[in-house]
């Protein structure tokens, strides 16, 4: 069994200081509440004031990788950032560091599909790498937000053996069914766990309301955050992706010369 918090929190738009201090004070909690894993939602250091982009990006991911690899070091905590705004190479990009125990970065994954309606590809550049990892002892792997809408990439990614998809987003209030519904059907195709961890509050665009799920390769919801802003613990027990491929196994049926 391990033991993740998803931390379902607001965001301060453009106001990074604001946020760092949040995510620091929310990794505390989550220690305190026993977690091994702490996941947290999209763009969680700036929001989406892409507009200011130049001046309040991460460089390099930076300040992300001080504070939280120390944090992670300090405390003795998995942490899958959620995704940040970065500065790399001159692009922007949507970004998502995953630290280990150590402090040490083990995964980076830039979001592949960006939303239009939000202007996301008016401002960032997009990744075009999947990220694969093993973070305690979880065969995992990061996909972002609008991510989820593509299947294809979860099965891109499922290719290399993952027990536990985790999702960052900022998912809006007006299409919270359709979010509760592809996590459902991302864990059950995909024979695999599911942990798409959204924001709370307001930005100028939109409203956030929550509903973070941790789903069982069955389709189980074994947890929903509701409304409000918080930590959830979720215990994941790994032998269940076995238990659910025992029966039949989708990744190995796939027949991907028809699908063209
Ligand atoms: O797909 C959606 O409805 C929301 C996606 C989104 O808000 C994002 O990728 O930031």
């Amino acid at each position: 069994m391990v033991k993740v918090a998803m931390v379902q929190m607001d965001i301060e738009f453009g106001n990074p200081a604001k946020n760092f201090s949040r995510v620091g004070e929310a990794l505390e909690q989550a220690k305190d509440l026993g977690a091994e894993v702490v996941v947290f939602p999209e763009m969680w250091n700036t929001g989406y004031d892409l507009e200011n982009l130049p001046s309040i990006a991460d460089r390099d991911g930076r300040r992300t990788k001080t504070l939280v690899g120390q944090l992670a070091k300090q405390l003795s905590l998995n942490v899958v950032a959620g995704s940040v705004a970065t500065l790399k190479d001159g692009r922007f990009y949507n970004t998502t560091y995953t630290f280990d125990q150590t402090g040490k970065v083990i995964a980076e994954y830039d979001k592949a599909h960006r939303f239009g309606p939000m202007q996301e590809d008016q401002y960032v550049a997009a990744g075009n790498q999947p990220a694969n990892y093993e973070i305690a002892n979880l065969k995992s792997a990061s996909l972002i937000c609008y991510d989820l809408r593509f299947p294809e990439w979860w099965r891109t990614a499922g290719t290399k053996g993952v027990n536990v998809y985790f999702l960052p987003a900022e998912w809006p209030t007006s299409r919270i069914e359709q979010w509760e519904a592809l996590l459902k059907a991302r864990a059950i195709e995909n024979q695999a766990f599911v942990i798409g961890v959204n924001r709370v509050g307001d930005d100028p665009n939109n409203h956030f309301n929550g509903h973070s799920m941790a789903v069982a390769p069955s389709g189980e919801v074994l947890a929903n955050a509701d409304e409000q802003a918080g930590i959830t613990i979720v215990e994941i027990d790994q032998t269940a992706v076995q238990e659910a491929k025992q029966l039949f196994d989708i990744q190995n049926d796939r027949r991907p010369e028809l699908y063209r």
